[in-house]
């Protein structure tokens, strides 16, 4: 009677519904996924931006932890907004006492309305905690150079970038390359942890709806984990469910608005 795909998803809550949490659960369930939830802040926050931020109390994030694993079958995992080290390392110890499945560790930084979601003094203890627990570590460029403190350029910079994360303890790593807008593709790099590789390629979408891109993508992942999908086929699965999330927008909001989740199952794609 427990059996059918679970997932969780640990991150902050975004009130304009297009990225974090929202964004995930949205995702996951497009999927036909069960999703569950820890929240670690709550955010006030709209697609111009985010106004206020408020991190939970660590207690309280750790007896989400406990409530879920009494509960629940949980398949598969990801990680979002974790706002500072505090809360870094209570996930970290939470993660490395319960048994969750697969972590996707999107280790979210900035909003893309320059807001910060993530401490600078964490990412020493996000770099040492969490990234060694990581089965895929799916950071977009800027948080790819602020881990490895490396600029990320060419596709030589792409991989040297991603095989220094990968010695740092995640398995395998997707670097996003959404932000990189001088290029008419949106090309993301994948080092798998045999060593191999590949470039996903999309046609690039002008477009500023872009809230919540790189959660929707990680949140698709888990899903696909969490119903034991191949990590290649998983990763292509996440590379077009975004892809027509992007391309198929919906008018809501003023500033960087959502990305559509139900439009991988409603419109023609790849
Ligand atoms: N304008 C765009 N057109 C097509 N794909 C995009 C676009 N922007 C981002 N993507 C894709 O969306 C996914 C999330 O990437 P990115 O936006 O870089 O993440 P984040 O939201 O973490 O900053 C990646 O697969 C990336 O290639
Ligand atoms: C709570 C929360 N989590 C994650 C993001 C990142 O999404 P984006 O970079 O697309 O703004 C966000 N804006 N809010």
């Amino acid at each position: 009677m427990n059996n059918f795909p679970q997932t969780l998803t640990i991150a902050g809550s975004d009130s304009g519904g297009g990225a974090g949490m929202q964004a995930d659960i949205k995702t996951i369930q497009e999927r036909h996924v069960f999703a569950t939830n820890v929240v670690v802040a709550i955010t006030a926050q709209n697609t111009i931006g985010v106004q206020d931020s408020f991190p939970l109390p660590l207690e309280l994030v750790t007896k989400q932890f406990e409530s879920l694993a009494a509960d629940f079958k949980i398949r598969a995992c990801k990680t979002g907004m974790l706002a500072d080290a505090e809360h870094v390392a209570v996930v970290a110890q939470n993660l490395r006492h319960f048994d969750f499945g697969p972590l996707t560790l999107d280790p979210v930084m900035i909003a893309k309305g320059g807001a910060s979601l993530l401490a600078d003094s964490a990412i020493d203890t996000l770099r040492s905690e969490l990234l060694p627990l990581a089965t895929v570590l799916t950071p977009n460029l800027p948080e790819a150079e602020v881990l490895t403190g490396q600029k990320i350029q060419t596709t030589a910079d792409f991989k040297i970038a991603a095989t220094q994360l990968q010695k740092m303890g995640a398995k395998n790593i997707i670097i996003k390359g959404g932000h990189l807008d001088n290029s008419d593709q949106a090309c993301d790099y994948v080092l798998y942890a045999d060593g191999s590789d590949d470039w996903l390629n999309t046609p690039r979408i002008a477009t500023v709806r872009t809230h919540g891109t790189g959660d929707t993508f990680s949140a698709c992942l888990t899903a696909e984990l969490a119903k034991q999908v191949p990590l290649k086929k998983a990763i292509q699965i996440s590379k077009a469910f975004i892809q027509v999330a992007i391309a198929n927008p919906i008018a809501v909001g003023h500033g960087h608005g959502p990305t559509n989740h139900w439009a991988y199952q409603e419109v023609e794609h790849d």
